[in-house]
């Protein structure tokens, strides 16, 4: 078997708690609103989880306190064995759109978190990593080409390279595919999981589709709103690599129906 087909076959490590989340509350003292009620999470290194729940049930601000852009009111956030206290470079972020800028080239954009961080000579030197990266995601030969030229899904895969170039220890994932038509969108999530597998990556996903987060987690968190709040933290047992046929066995099916069911009826 080569390499790259025996990451693909390769089961998430499962073994250190990377990321930890204890009691974590926040309230947003102007508008008196409990966003968040004592959320517990524990991210083990090289897994991928995923949150679901009715909109405003606190997905977001979630992401946010773990990726360090706003503060919890009370708990605490350990990434790595100490506090995330505010942004940091072992954290990688994906949102819904691209935000490609249009005046760069693919791979200038690509190196750009690199340029506004360490200068520009340090983003030169990251050129030939970002190229190993767009072959990674199968961008290979679109180096050169600006960002009008490139289709949304290769322009996500793109900000995917962007994420990775700094390579950070966990993924935040808040709905980068949401924007893409479903077959794009189901190619895409196959492709995240690729990459994750491929780099033993520590991915954690906010997303509205049950079916798109029972595919890609091994776990799943059921959030419940006012307050929001982690309902259930649900295992997904099919095998890895997961494919889009998967979606048709009845395992599937009932783990839809499970996650479904938890979630907060107004939702439905
Ligand atoms: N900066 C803020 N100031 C005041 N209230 C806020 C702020 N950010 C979020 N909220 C409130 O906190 C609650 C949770 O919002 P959040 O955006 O986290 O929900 P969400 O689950 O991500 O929603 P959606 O799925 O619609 O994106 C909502 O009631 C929202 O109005």
């Amino acid at each position: 078997m080569n390499t790259a087909a025996a990451a693909l076959t390769k089961l998430p490590s499962h073994r250190d708690v990377v990321y930890e989340l204890r009691s974590v509350s926040k309230t947003f003292a102007l508008r008196r609103i409990q966003a968040l009620d004592k959320v517990d999470l524990r991210l083990e290194r090289g897994s991928f989880s995923s949150v679901i729940g009715s909109s405003g049930c606190g997905k977001s601000t979630l992401l946010k306190i773990m990726a360090g852009l706003q503060s919890p009111s009370s708990g605490s956030v350990v990434l790595a064995g100490t506090p995330v206290m505010g942004t940091r470079r072992d954290i990688g972020m994906m949102f819904q759109h691209a935000t490609l800028f249009p005046w760069r080239t693919t791979l200038e954009n690509i190196v750009l978190p690199i340029e506004i961080r360490d200068g520009k000579h340090a983003a030169r030197a990251k050129h030939e990593d970002a190229r190993r990266l767009l072959e990674l995601v199968g961008l290979k030969g679109f180096e050169n080409v600006y960002p009008n030229e490139l289709s949304g899904g290769m322009a996500q895969r793109a900000a995917i390279c962007r994420m990775l170039i700094t390579e950070p220890e966990v993924l935040l994932l808040d709905e980068p595919f949401s924007a893409l038509d479903e077959l794009s969108r189901d190619f895409m999530n196959m492709e995240l999981q690729r990459i994750c597998m491929a780099r033993e990556a520590t991915a954690f996903l906010v997303t509205h589709s049950i079916p798109e987060a029972v595919i890609l987690s091994d776990t799943v968190y059921v959030m419940r709103p006012r307050p929001g709040r982690v309902v259930e933290e649900v295992p997904i047992d099919l095998p890895r690599p997961r494919t889009l046929d998967m979606i048709t066995t009845p395992r599937f099916g009932a783990l839809v129906e499970h996650i479904r069911s938890r979630l907060d009826k107004e939702a439905l």
